[in-house]
């Protein structure tokens, strides 16, 4: 379909899909924000492109609504999925993903309505090693590292899971609110110790196996749910021996599974929605030009 599009959500973390084989336009920076616009534009958190792969069975590019390109995004795959089989661009319901984060897999759990309500994927290995951020502090391990921001002292854990997070935990019993995030996530993401810019988690342990975050998304803001922000912090959790593997990460949209390996290979599990397919306007398209 020309200038089409596909809109899905995982827990309220809505993305479009494109082929760019059915786009009349380049998607150049200008154009995805333009795209992604909440008032001006279709408005979206993300656009997720269908790219040719020799590694895998498909590939991935991910684009933030701000026109930066993400190496990996947890809702993104699932969404992107349920795209590939909802559009019958495959009849497999376990097949690989290449994202610029890394090789992933994804398997669809497909309903009695022949829908793919819901997507594992083999995310990969967390690493709190400060250059696959990238993070300037010179240290091993970006484990409860003292940080700066907004005018507070805290302590991070640094997570790549392909692509960058910083993970800030309050001991179980407290809370994050919205004020501290909205003032917190922009420092962080901006700090000059990620020169490349980093996703934000404020976390809680609520449970031996349970942890609660919200979300600063780089390139996007405060998001409802982030997949590999769950990967991050449920890792950081595991990391610094607050929370024990499986853990179940639950966010201001709801709930995704993430089970953590003792060499930190992730899994994750949830649920994904399709909300519409249709196309972009012909004076819209003229307008991105
Ligand atoms: N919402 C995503 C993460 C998207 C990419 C992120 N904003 C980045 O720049 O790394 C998810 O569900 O993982």
């Amino acid at each position: 379909m020309k200038n089409g599009f596909f809109r899905g959500h995982g827990l309220g973390n809505d993305y479009l899909v494109m082929d760019p084989k059915e786009l009349g336009f380049k998607l150049t920076p200008k154009a995805i924000r333009a795209i992604c616009d909440r008032h001006w534009g279709l408005g979206s958190d993300g656009i997720l492109v269908l790219a040719p792969s020799k590694k895998a069975d498909f590939g991935l590019r991910i684009f933030n609504p701000d026109g930066s390109e993400a190496e990996k995004s947890g809702n993104g795959l699932r969404i992107f999925a349920r795209y590939l089989h909802a559009t019958q661009k495959t009849r497999k319901t376990r097949f690989t993903v290449e994202t610029i984060g890394g090789l992933v897999t994804c398997t669809l759990h497909v309903d009695r309505n022949g829908d793919a309500a819901s997507v594992t994927v083999e995310m990969g290995r967390a690493t709190f090693a400060p250059g696959a951020l990238p993070c300037s502090l010179a240290v091993e391990e970006l484990v409860d590292q003292p940080i700066e921001a907004a005018g507070q002292r805290l302590h991070f854990t640094g997570v790549s899971v392909g692509n960058p997070h910083c993970v800030v935990f309050k001991p179980a019993g407290e809370q994050w609110s919205r004020e501290e995030l909205l003032a917190l996530g922009p420092a962080l993401e901006n700090h000059a110790l990620f020169p490349r810019r980093t996703n934000v988690q404020l976390a809680v342990p609520t449970g031996q196996r349970e942890i609660f975050i919200l979300i600063w998304e780089r390139g996007a803001g405060e998001t409802q749910a982030s997949g590999s922000s769950s990967c991050a912090a449920a890792s950081a959790g595991v990391k610094l021996g607050l929370v024990q593997s499986p853990v179940t990460v639950n966010m201001p949209g709801g709930t995704l599974h993430i089970d953590v390996d003792k060499e930190f290979n992730l899994t994750m599990k949830g649920p994904v929605a399709e909300v519409a397919r249709g196309t972009l306007s012909p004076s819209f398209v003229r307008g991105l030009k």
